[in-house]
């Protein structure tokens, strides 16, 4: 499912225009009956359609031509539909046209009497700030939304007010309960703050031929996605076939990180996972972690050299290497980082190990003079905000769409897969394509759920995914994970390690190719 900007949702319309005869008429009738079945097959459990109050604005461009086909077919289906034009500030109650000075009074009672208000007065061709009496008529409606909580607002294509490229809000934009956006996701859909404004999101299908979407660079992660890009699990299989992990990590101060990595590549089906720790570290994670097998390096003391010798020494028949989850940042540690990159990098591309730098890898690489030129091929990164902005030097932005360009642009600068997290996660490819999710939760925002997501991609390398595959397939399920976590627990007090269990689970779900999410 492709992201598009108003731009390239105008040239897919045209496009479809020329070369199929799918003109905007036609276009606009499949988006309304879209919406409408879409509606339909969402009402809340204990609407029925017979008698069903549904209040449309209606605006004055295609938005409102979609609303009107989409309220045609909702009466044809039994509901009961009142019509308000903003621009003529016309008013249609169940078919009878209210005349002129009791427009007002009788659009209030619509307001307090809808089941549902669809908001159809403007889409991606909003060109200016709203107007203050749209604003006023928005507000009126959040006002009831909020007095009245069964009823349901739903924006046809994107709420209105919010920019389609950015996410930027106007400050009348209408908070949806539900989104039924037409053909493709929008940008901004994927930023803050409009991503608040969305509710739940559906995509209707207007009838543009897929081939048409085939070169825009920016996809939205769906389970279809992530389906697509899971290892095959052959009946046959033994311990070898999923692949070896090993990782780099765990220091005194922060002993748990590695823990959680090594959990999460094993609950994404690795193979083996190995732990290279010191001795002194060892005791800790023995008693705790039972699957894993270890790879003792020397203490600190011993100095760098020995300490990577010992690494190196190890990861022959390694498919995919961790650096970072609890590692510190001694020198030394710093010296080992350089001089395993040197080795990796040595090595032919068929017996090297895929490499993640994630948490203190990062930060480790950051105190290096152009480090990203140490980097072997194909190197997946996974900063957080605050390590993506010591490594490109800069402030990064928690949400807004300054982030798509940066992780673009670094991507390709330092040829790397780069997934930037947060809310909304951005994985970039080296060649311009991106992936982003949709899919937030805030209940993520807690230490250590980085050292889950860092495994996760690890354990999918270890199974011979693709870098940008296994970074997206990653990001999708650990969200979804947590949205199982959250079905018990709510939005807060989750702990990254409720994450491990609920793994599997989301692959499974992914795995049975259920509908996308949102589909
Ligand atoms: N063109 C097509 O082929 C299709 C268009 N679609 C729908 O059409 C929408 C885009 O249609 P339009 O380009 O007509 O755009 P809109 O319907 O979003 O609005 C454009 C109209 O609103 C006015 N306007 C812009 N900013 C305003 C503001 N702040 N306050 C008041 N009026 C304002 C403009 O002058 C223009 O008349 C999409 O969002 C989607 O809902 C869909 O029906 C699918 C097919
Ligand atoms: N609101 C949110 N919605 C979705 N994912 C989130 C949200 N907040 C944080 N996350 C995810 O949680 C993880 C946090 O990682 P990170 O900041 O590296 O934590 P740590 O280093 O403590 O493990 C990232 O994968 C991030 O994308
Ligand atoms: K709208």
């Amino acid at each position: 499912m492709h992201i598009v900007t108003v731009a390239e949702m105008r040239e897919l319309e045209a496009q479809a225009d020329r070369q199929y005869g799918l003109s905007s008429p036609i276009l606009m009738e499949n988006a309304g009956k879209s919406a409408a079945d879409i509606f339909m097959a969402h009402l809340l459990p204990h609407h029925s359609m017979n008698g069903l109050e549904v209040l449309f604005l209606i605006g004055p461009g295609n938005n409102g031509g979609d609303g009107l086909v989409m309220a045609r077919h909702l009466q044809e289906a039994g509901a009961f539909i009142n019509l308000y034009y903003w621009k003529e500030q016309r008013l249609r109650i169940r078919d009878k046209d209210i005349a002129e000075p009791e427009v007002a009074k009788t659009l209030d009672e619509a307001i307090k009497s809808a089941d549902y208000i669809i908001d159809s007065l403007l889409g991606t061709g909003r060109s200016r700030p709203l107007s203050e009496d749209m604003r006023a008529l928005l507000k009126r409606v959040q006002q009831e939304r909020k007095s009245r909580a069964e009823l349901r607002i739903v924006a046809i294509d994107l709420p209105t007010g919010l920019n389609a490229d950015t996410g930027a809000v106007d400050p009348g934009a209408l908070h949806a309960d539900m989104t039924i956006t037409l053909a493709c996701p929008k940008q901004g859909f994927f930023f803050f703050p409009g991503r608040d404004y969305l509710g739940d999101v559906y995509i209707g299908d207007i009838g543009l031929p897929a081939d048409l979407e085939r070169d825009l660079p920016t996809e939205m992660l769906t389970t279809n996605l992530v389906h697509s890009l899971l290892p095959e699990r052959r009946l046959n299989s033994n311990k070898g076939t999923f692949g070896k992990v090993m990782i780099f990590g765990g220091s005194l101060p922060y002993p748990g990180s590695i823990f959680l990595a090594g959990s999460a590549a094993a609950r994404v089906g690795a193979g083996l996972i190995t732990l290279a720790v010191t001795e002194q570290m060892l005791p800790i994670y023995a008693s705790s972690l039972h699957e894993a097998t270890f790879a003792i390096l020397p203490d600190e003391q011993a100095g760098s050299f020995e300490r990577a010798k010992a690494l190196i020494a190890h990861l022959e028949g390694y498919r995919a290497l961790l650096i970072g989850p609890g590692l510190g940042q001694s020198p030394t540690t710093r010296e080992v980082i350089l001089q395993v990159l040197e080795h990796l990098r040595a090595l032919p591309e068929e017996k090297r190990p895929r490499l993640v730098v994630d948490a203190d890898g990062l930060n480790n690489l950051s105190a290096m003079e152009h480090w990203w030129t140490l980097l072997p091929e194909n190197t997946v990164i996974t900063p957080h905000p605050g390590e993506m902005g010591r490594l490109a030097a800069t402030k990064v932005s928690g949400g807004d769409i300054s982030r798509l360009d940066l992780a673009r642009e670094k991507a390709k600068e330092w040829k790397v897969i780069l997934a930037l997290k947060g809310a909304c996660t951005i994985i970039a490819h080296p060649e311009g394509q991106a992936r982003i999710n949709l899919l937030a939760n805030p209940a993520l925002a807690t230490a250590g759920t980085g050292d889950v997501l860092a495994g996760m991609v690890t354990g999918f390398l270890a199974q011979g995914v693709q870098p940008f595959d296994a970074a997206s397939a990653s990001v999708y399920l650990h969200v979804l994970a947590s949205t199982f976590v959250s079905q018990e627990l709510g939005h807060a007090g989750l702990l990254a390690s409720d994450l491990l269990p609920q793994i599997p689970k989301a692959i499974n779900r992914a795995a049975v190719n259920a509908p996308s999410y949102p589909d």
